[in-house]
């Protein structure tokens, strides 16, 4: 899985640096580019040969969001298309393990800011220091913050920050607020770099499920913003309900 998001990674900067690629409308309205295409291309490829028995999701390729499954790899090759198209560098290639509903392994690659996430074998979570060659380099393990709710670092989606996400973030004392691109959210909360990333607005599996099992590895956990029961994955459309991600400890209900 690091090898392919390293191949896809690759491909979608040379796409980025050309400065010539057309933005096509999907059916969502979200736009797609040939750096999608090509490197949904690179992972479907490798995961079907090294995985052939395992159902696989990808972003791109609709006909296989039909399935009814609870255990599969799950590709989105380019979250964060409209940072790609607007040049802001928050783009990440994700491919995830889901087992039982729960994603267990998780790659996030940045390529355009050099930061490799990853689970490793044993449940753990790290980063990768570049560059990044066949064999994994230099591995920093990775762990959440331990929060202080009067000053808290939140960090929220910035090309769809909806009021309602907004409204959410108000209820809480803050010290730093960030907006990032992509599923780069999960991995700073993962990091410790913020403690809570509210998502009161639509994201799809696929956009998710790499960052939360690196978060899942970095001691933290991603609840459905309902109910803040856990958040599965397998469901109906692939389609998530609005969610928290966070580091143990942030209170879930503000005043
Ligand atoms: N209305 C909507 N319906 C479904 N998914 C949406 C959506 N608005 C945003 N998203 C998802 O949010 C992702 C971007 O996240 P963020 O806003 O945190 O950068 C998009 O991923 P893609 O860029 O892979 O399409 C897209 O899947
Ligand atoms: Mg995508």
């Amino acid at each position: 899985m690091r090898t392919l998001s390293l191949a896809a990674g690759a491909k979608i900067m040379e796409i980025y640096e050309s400065d010539d690629f057309e933005v096509k409308s999907k059916s969502d309205d979200s736009p797609v580019t040939a750096a999608d295409e090509a490197a949904d291309a690179i992972i479907s490829a490798g995961l079907r040969e090294a995985f052939p028995d395992m159902a696989l999701v990808t972003e791109e390729q609709s006909a296989s969001h039909t399935q009814d499954v609870s255990t599969f790899l799950i590709v989105d090759p380019l979250d964060g298309t409209k940072e790609f198209v607007h040049r802001r560098g928050d783009f990440t290639v994700n491919i995830a393990l889901v087992e039982d509903g729960v994603p267990t392994r998780g790659v996030v690659y940045a390529p355009a800011k050099g930061r490799m996430f990853l689970t490793l074998a044993d449940g753990s979570a790290v980063e990768e220091d570049g560059p990044f060659g066949d064999e994994m380099g230099t591995t920093r393990p990775i762990r959440v913050s331990e929060p202080d709710n009067d000053a808290l670092m939140v960090v929220a989606s910035k090309s769809h920050l909806t009021d309602e996400t907004k409204d959410y973030i108000a209820k809480y004392a803050t010290k730093d607020f960030k907006s990032a691109g992509s599923s780069l959210k999960f991995c700073l909360v993962a990091t410790g770099e913020a403690d809570l990333y509210p998502r009161v607005g639509r994201t799809m599996e696929w956009d998710t499920a790499a960052g939360h099992a690196v978060l899942n590895g970095a001691g933290g956990a991603v609840v459905r913003f309902e109910d803040h029961e856990a958040l599965t994955y397998g469901k109906d459309g692939f389609a998530n309900p609005y969610f928290i991600a966070y580091a143990p400890g942030v209170d879930l209900k503000p005043a």
